[in-house]
């Protein structure tokens, strides 16, 4: 028998699509007013998305690949250049010829010269000549940079050579991303998700009729085996669907994939980790309308070439390799259309979807996490206010050794299209396979940066993701990428935050409840349970930081103890984390586990005594640390 709650779940989602289609059909609405041909399109978009978003199919990402579609050539060149100047296909070998990508629909008013595409020359690419403007002596200087390197060792961007340094553009190529539009009205996306709904149940249904039939399956998740909804089919359908819609969707899937498996049951985050990989690559007709519309039908006269391929298919938008005119070599981050305008109506799809399914444990305070998420995405989609937080830690950076931030290329930037200059370099998870030597390098470098972020800056990126931390060996240069998400910390916050940091790294109970309480994380009126959880919670965390010499994350993995305690705080919590504690727990946990990735040894209290040592309290206070930290 299948169980009633399966087919409650059915219904529901079946429900789910009838109420969605009919409260937000624009096909409605045209055939209320006649509209036959509106209607037809609107029904068939509906039922690709439904069946692209409910078939479950297993994708092979990495072991083995899709077939490759008949052999393409995905670089775009564009005359204009001077001679010899023109780069060749021969000079990036990785892009010989297996594009996966499809036909073109180009911008029409420029025409294209080169590289020996048929695609090119369908989509009428073409040049608009000799221009150049703009090109500030900073860009002159990295741009000439960048040509000396690639003239020495053929390594693009910033940061240069090095035959292990596998360059992050290259290595992302070697993946077959899948094709398909990005649902980008409000009407397909809302459909997809309640089509999402549905999948999920039917699917559910079919594991409750084969644990009728075969008995459960053998997995060590006590929760899959009790849910027919966690079955390995259901997860990879989540994950499917979520690379299809991307947006905020997405971008959720992604911060879920980064938990452990004490919030997040097994198989979702087997199948999150495929949503980790990269979401589907939108058509060329959907790329370029949004480049049309964002930089101007003349965007190509400011470049030598550009790859239809993309570098890499991010949440919110897909980064493309370019070359300007000067011959600086870029990346462009191009936002998939309809993303920004759907974070809400997202977020509340994704909410009625976590309901439905109880993946998420009560007491997360999920609509303050919500909220901030909201708030965090729709400045996110924002490329503009990126570029000027980029700008910001480009400056504030500019004299820590050990980093690089690129260079912002304003003239190729507009509110969804963000240019900067291309830096190569390894994500943390690489980093890992490196010397112990280079992960402690590299592991001392990511805590230094956080620390100096917070306590010196005040102002922090917060998305810890691994590939925003591009390290080449050969130069020994953290290239940090992606400032989408960056805060300002207000200074009283920052002072008390300190001041419960080393109350943390010295066992100081009052300190810790105290400076907690100041801080809005408890309200004082908690009970002792509640309070010795937070305290111990509070002092593993600080573990790293209450010892001096090396500390090694390899030894000590603190994060199984974290769990076990957070559990407890979930419980008898009485008020949400203050609003500040979302993006900044992110961050610090994210450059704990890349410690942990890393099995990193690193002197943590050292770096945290020199920053107090450094730190100026307002009103000029002078603090003391208590003697156990000296
Ligand atoms: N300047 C750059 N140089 C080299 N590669 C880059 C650059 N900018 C972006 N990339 C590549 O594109 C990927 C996605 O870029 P980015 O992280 O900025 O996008 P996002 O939409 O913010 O992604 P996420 O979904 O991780 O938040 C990076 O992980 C990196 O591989």
């Amino acid at each position: 028998m299948v169980p009633f709650h399966d087919l409650r779940r059915l219904a529901s989602g079946v429900a789910l699509v009838a109420l969605e289609a009919a409260k937000r059909s624009r096909a409605v609405e045209a055939a209320r007013s006649g509209d036959v041909a509106g209607t037809l399109t609107s029904a068939v978009l509906a039922a690709t998305d439904l069946a692209g978003l409910t078939k479950g199919t297993i994708r092979e990402v990495s072991a083995a690949p899709a077939p490759a579609p008949a052999p393409r050539d995905s670089v775009v060149y564009f005359s204009g250049d001077a001679p010899g100047a023109k780069p060749s296909p021969a000079t990036r070998p990785d892009l010989a010829g297996d594009s996966p990508i499809s036909e073109a629909s180009a911008a029409p008013e420029v025409e294209a010269s080169v590289s020996g595409s048929e695609d090119a020359k369908d989509a009428g690419f073409g040049g608009e000549l000799g221009h150049s403007r703009g090109v500030d002596e900073e860009r002159d200087h990295v741009a000439e940079d960048n040509a000396r390197e690639r003239n020495n060792d053929g390594a693009s961007g910033h940061g240069g050579e090095s035959s292990r340094v596998g360059v992050v553009a290259a290595e992302k190529k070697r993946r077959r991303l899948r094709e398909r539009r990005v649902p980008s009205t409000p009407f397909s996306r809302a459909l997809g998700f309640a089509g999402l709904g549905a999948g999920l149940a039917w699917g559910t249904i079919q594991e409750s009729a084969k644990r009728i039939m075969y008995g459960m399956p053998k997995t060590d998740d006590k929760r899959s085996t009790v849910s027919p909804f966690l079955s390995d089919q259901n997860a990879e359908r989540l994950a499917l669907a979520l690379c299809r819609m991307r947006g905020a969707a997405l971008k959720l899937g992604q911060m879920l994939s980064i938990q452990d498996e004490s919030l997040v049951p097994a198989p979702v985050l087997a199948a999150l980790d495929i949503v980790r990989q990269g979401a589907d690559v939108m058509p060329r007709s959907q790329l370029n309308a949004v480049l049309d519309a964002e930089l101007g039908p003349g965007w190509t006269s400011k470049l030598r070439s550009f790859d239809y391929e993309p570098l890499a298919a991010a949440s919110i938008g897909q980064v493309h390799h370019a070359v300007m005119k000067d011959g600086l070599e870029v990346a462009m981050k191009i936002q998939y259309p309809g993303v920004a305008d759907s974070i809400e109506s997202d977020i509340e799809n994704v909410k009625l979807l976590l309901n439905y399914t109880n993946l998420i444990p009560k007491g997360l305070f999920l609509d303050r996490a919500i909220k901030v998420a909201k708030e965090e995405l729709s400045r996110e989609c924002d490329y503009l206010l990126e570029a000027r937080n980029q700008k910001r830690f480009r400056e504030l950076l500019s004299d820590s050794e050990g980093f690089y931030v690129p260079l912002v290329i304003d003239e190729m930037s507009s509110r969804k299209v963000l240019t900067t200059e291309l830096v190569s370099g390894i994500p943390i998870d690489k980093v890992a396979l490196l010397d112990q030597e280079t992960r402690n390098f590299v592991g001392r470098k990511l805590l230094e940066l956080t620390l100096k972020e917070l306590f010196v800056f005040r102002f922090m990126q917060t998305d810890p993701n691994w590939s925003n931390f591009l390290y080449d060996e050969a130069s020994k240069i953290i290239n940090l990428i992606d400032f989408g998400a960056a805060c300002d910390f207000p200074r009283s916050f920052v002072d008390d935050y300190l001041r419960m940091v080393v109350a943390c790294a010295n066992s100081d109970r009052d300190g810790i409840i105290e400076m907690s309480r100041r801080l809005g994380f408890i309200t004082g009126q908690e009970s002792e349970v509640m309070l010795d959880a937070h305290v111990q919670a509070a002092i593993i965390v600080g573990l790293p930081f209450s010892k001096p010499g090396g500390y090694d994350f390899c030894a000590n993995n603190i994060t199984p103890s974290i769990s076990n305690l957070g559990a407890t705080m979930l419980k008898h919590r009485l008020t949400p984390p203050p609003d500040e504690a979302y993006s900044l727990h992110r961050k610090l946990s994210g450059a704990f586990l890349a410690c942990i990735k890393l099995r990193a040894v690193v002197p943590c209290r050292e770096l945290l005594l020199h920053v107090h040592r450094e730190y100026k309290f307002s009103g000029d206070q002078t603090e003391v640390l208590s003697t156990a930290a000296s």
